[in-house]
């Protein structure tokens, strides 16, 4: 059985990738604000707005920290950050969903996003991934990793240099993989498992237009940045 182990410098990578993930993420006060009141559908929406917008600036902060990132073509950048924006979104809010809370607070909480004006067709999808995404138990490196593979996928609309991208996500999941068979000996698929999470995570993201236009509000009114990242009005 050949030993694991991870290197120096995919130490060294872990750590600026986990910090700059840690650093990077909108408070964790999403959850608290909807456990906190009910709101009204047209309150959701601009919620959920507000909470994207900021999430996808603290996105485009957290990939200048991604080693090799900075040194892909600028281009190339732009279209890593718009084809993975929305399935970071759903990933973190996935995390945001999993994060272990007090008796009856994850109870609440999905019955506030029942309830949040969101059309009942995407629950299910929605709900079957973050409950896949909680089952997982991730550490927050796996968190981390995870999020920096979505960013680093190759075969994004208008990524140029495909190579130089794959390059970067191999580093990435040759760590990852070692850490799963370090940090789960008993489940050699866990690996695996957690990969298998982002092909549902990108069905999940074709929905997310339809879910945002389908929503229970008169006016669907989105900030520029969101405009720029989704492909809504
Ligand atoms: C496109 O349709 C939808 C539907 C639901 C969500 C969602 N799933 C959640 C799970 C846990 C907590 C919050 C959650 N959210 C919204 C939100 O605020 N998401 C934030 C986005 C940025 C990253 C942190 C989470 C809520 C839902 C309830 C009404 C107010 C917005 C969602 O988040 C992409 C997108």
């Amino acid at each position: 059985k050949e030993k694991v182990e991870i290197t120096k410098e995919q130490q060294a990578l872990v750590k600026v990738v986990v910090e700059a993930y840690n650093r990077h993420q909108i408070p964790q006060d999403v959850a608290k604000k909807l456990l906190q009141d009910q709101y009204s559908a047209e309150e959701n929406f601009l919620l959920l707005t507000e909470m994207a917008t900021s999430q996808v600036q603290v996105l485009v902060e957290f990939t200048k920290n991604i080693p090799g990132f900075l040194s892909l073509d600028r281009e190339d950048q732009i279209a890593l950050l718009k084809g993975s924006a929305v399935e970071a979104m759903f990933l973190r809010s996935a995390q945001v969903f999993s994060k272990k809370m007090p008796n009856g607070h994850t109870e609440v909480l999905e019955e506030r996003i029942r309830k949040s004006g969101i059309s009942e067709e995407f629950m299910t999808p929605m709900f079957n991934f973050y409950k896949s995404i909680g089952e997982l138990h991730m550490v927050e490196e796996e968190q981390a990793l995870l999020t920096t593979i979505t960013i680093l996928t190759p075969d994004r609309p208008y990524v140029k240099d495909q190579q130089a991208v794959e390059r970067l996500q191999e580093t990435i999941l040759d760590v990852l993989r070692k850490m799963c068979v370090l940090q789960h000996p008993q489940d050699p698929q866990y690996f695996a498992r957690l990969l298998g999470r982002l092909t549902e995570l990108r069905t999940l993201s074709h929905y997310h237009a339809e879910m945002l236009t389908s929503w229970r509000v008169n006016d669907h009114k989105f900030t520029p940045l969101l405009c720029e990242i989704w492909d809504v009005q």
